[in-house]
């Protein structure tokens, strides 16, 4: 039986950089967001939904679906943000598994779906185990804001709009705690999977 694994956190956690270390591992890892990308250019099913609910002004000139203005709008605005979800979500959970099992039919034994909403989305039936990658708010909003250029007040907006990583600790059968250094992220990631026999 392959081992499904959910890495999640919360945004600016440190996901991509464990998932980064996974995949230097060999450990096939579906990445959602990167999903959520390609389920909505221009001519998918969800790009038209999308157009109909925002209008076009989220559109870029080419047509492309101006993630900035789209963001702006779903990060401030609840019900707006539910719309959106109700629209890419179906999208991306039917590529995620047509992935999934695309690798176990392959032949490998351990696959990692990197979910940044997998607990608010309830979606924790299609993992087997839960990773979270943990830190404190403080460190999170800092590397949020450097990151992605945001201000403080965008940044918190965006930290808001998902469950506190506080509360994801519960769920998780390991966390990983990302406020150190890499190297200490790298040796607790190397931990948990040996403890899950996966190395
Ligand atoms: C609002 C959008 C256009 C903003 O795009 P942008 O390029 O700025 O951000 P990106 O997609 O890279 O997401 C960055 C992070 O934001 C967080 N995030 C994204 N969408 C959401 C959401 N609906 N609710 C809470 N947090 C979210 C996640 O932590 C994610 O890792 C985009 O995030 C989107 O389409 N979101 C809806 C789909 C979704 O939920 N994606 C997350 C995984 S399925
Ligand atoms: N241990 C660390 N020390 C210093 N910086 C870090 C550490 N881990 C991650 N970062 C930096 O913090 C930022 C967020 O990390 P990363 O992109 O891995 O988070 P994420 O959870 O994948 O975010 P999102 O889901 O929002 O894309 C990045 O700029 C990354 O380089």
């Amino acid at each position: 039986m392959a081992l499904t694994i959910g890495l999640t956190g919360g945004i600016a956690s440190g996901k991509s950089t464990v998932a980064h270390m996974l995949r230097e591992l060999r450990i096939p890892v579906i990445d959602a967001d990167v999903i959520a990308r390609e389920v909505v250019e221009i001519g998918e099913e969800a790009y038209g939904q999308i157009i109909e609910t925002f209008g076009n002004g989220i559109l870029q000139e080419n047509g492309a679906i101006d993630r900035a203005r789209l963001g702006a709008i779903v990060f401030h605005d609840e019900e707006k943000r539910k719309q959106l979800n109700a629209i890419v979500h179906p999208a991306v959970r039917k590529k995620m598994m047509a992935q999934k099992e695309a690798y176990i039919k392959s032949g490998e034994e351990t696959v990692v779906l990197d979910i940044p909403l997998l607990l608010e989305s309830k979606l924790t039936h299609l993992v087997d185990k839960i990773m979270v990658v943990y830190v404190d708010e403080s460190v999170q909003l800092e590397r949020l804001m450097k990151r992605n250029g945001f201000s403080r007040e965008e940044a918190i907006a965006r930290i808001r709009s998902q469950m506190p990583l506080s509360e994801k600790i519960a769920y998780a059968d390991a966390v990983i705690d990302n406020n150190g250094t890499i190297e200490k992220t790298r040796e607790q990631l190397l931990h948990i999977l040996t403890t899950w026999s996966v190395l």
